[in-house]
């Protein structure tokens, strides 16, 4: 990466650094359910409190929209990361002002604030220069470690980074060297697969595969409109009509730049969106009028099961099926399956492929799963993100 990292930082001792990391986490009944991304920020927290430096973290949680809602304080955060890291989280009732900077004030090194959620301020998402200024007053150094965020330009993931010298986090540095080799230097035969709901959210990063992996496979509800683009019957699957074109020019394109496009050969079809539904297996060009695409077949599922064991590397972003009903999990839960036993080096892109290979207990099986799902749906597009652009180059 040609970004500093805190590593590059000489003399953290005594300095104040403010941490911008992604504790954005799932939240029921006042209880996290998944603490991955508190969990992977250690490495870094640890690193600044080992090297003396008095650590100071933001970070947003839900959509409160500039307004402070209750059940989107940092509360249950501030007690998780207190007990991974064997020590008090201090936690402040605010983000900025003259309270939060007394107790900056009052810090002694190695020290860890946890400010509380940065989007209770509208300044926050309008990436307000004033609010980037009051941040950036609390702290001596800005470490972006909120790979998750890093898509966002914000007052405390791109604002800030113009006013303080701005280096990534341990985390930060390795999503993007992980996700960064995949796209610039891939073993091959690469294998990017992508299911998920809609075609409009993958078009970018379908384009971007088609380029760069060997093997393209397709799942989930966004194959409905290739099926109908090439003529099938769809009945009440899941379909994008304006995306028709499209999906044909990404068939041609393929076959022009001559890599494997996979699509499902059969189909789990459901007469009700239900657990207790009816489904049968339908061959692809076989969906009942009146029935929908629900998930991959068993034909489908041993054809892509081949494809991700014979990888070197396989990226994986978007479920086959909707996983969340039991009866329609099986496509998910055979690529994840897959993925755990290939000895490809597998990448999951974030999101609810995440969710899904945890829901299976393969989540451990896999090489990496990343901690953004929209920041890496967009750096494996080949965007820029702004949270890492702004920072120092080495
Ligand atoms: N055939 C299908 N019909 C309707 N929804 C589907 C289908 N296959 C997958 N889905 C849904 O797509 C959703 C995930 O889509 P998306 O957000 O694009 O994926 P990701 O978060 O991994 O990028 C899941 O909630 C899943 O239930
Ligand atoms: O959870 C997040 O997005 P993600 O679910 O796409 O990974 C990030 O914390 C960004 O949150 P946002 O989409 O409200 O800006």
């Amino acid at each position: 990466m040609n970004k500093k990292s805190i590593r590059d930082v000489a003399d953290l001792a005594g300095k104040r650094v403010f941490v911008r990391v992604d504790f954005n986490v799932p939240i029921e009944d006042g209880k996290i359910t998944d603490d991955k991304r508190i969990r992977e920020t250690l490495p870094t927290i640890n690193y600044l409190m080992e090297q003396g430096a008095k650590v100071i973290l933001a970070s947003h949680l839900g959509r409160p929209k500039g307004e402070v809602v209750e059940e989107l304080r940092h509360t249950a955060s501030a007690a998780r990361l207190s007990e991974l890291l064997g020590k008090l989280v201090a936690k402040a009732d605010e983000a900025i002002g003259e309270k939060v900077e007394a107790q900056v004030a009052a810090m002694q090194n190695g020290d860890v604030l946890l400010l509380e959620n940065v989007r209770f301020y509208a300044g926050e998402e309008n990436n307000d220069p004033e609010l980037a200024r009051a941040f950036a007053k609390l702290a001596d150094l800005f470490v972006n470690d909120a790979f998750g965020a890093a898509h966002r330009a914000h007052a405390s993931t791109e604002g800030i980074a113009h006013l303080l010298p701005a280096v990534s986090g341990l985390l930060m540095e390795r999503e993007l060297d992980v996700l960064g080799k995949a796209l610039h230097n891939p073993e091959r035969p690469f294998t990017a697969i992508i299911g998920g709901s809609k075609v409009k959210d993958k078009i970018a990063v379908i384009d971007k595969m088609l380029e760069i992996a060997d093997n393209i496979i397709i799942g989930g509800g966004l194959s409905y409109t290739f099926f109908k683009a090439q003529g099938h019957e769809v009945g009440n699957s899941l379909l994008d009509e304006s995306k028709l074109d499209l999906a044909l020019g990404f068939i041609e394109k393929a076959k022009q730049l001559g890599k494997n496009f996979y699509m499902p050969v059969d189909i789990v079809v459901t007469d009700d969106f239900s657990p207790s539904a009816n489904t049968q297996v339908v061959d692809v060009d076989g969906i009942p009028a009146d029935w929908e695409g629900i998930d991959i077949g068993p034909k489908t599922r041993a054809i892509y099961g081949d494809v991700i064991k014979n990888s070197k590397l396989v990226v994986w972003n978007g479920p086959m099926g909707v996983f969340e009903i039991e009866p329609f999990s099986h496509g998910t839960r055979a690529v994840a399956q897959a993925a755990a036993e290939t000895s490809a080096y597998t990448v999951i892109g974030g999101g609810d492929s995440a969710a899904a290979a945890e829901k299976f207990g393969l989540a451990d099986r896999m090489d990496f799963i990343s901690t953004g799902g929209g920041a890496s749906l967009e750096f494996m597009e080949g965007k820029k993100l702004p949270g890492v652009e702004a920072l120092n180059d080495k």
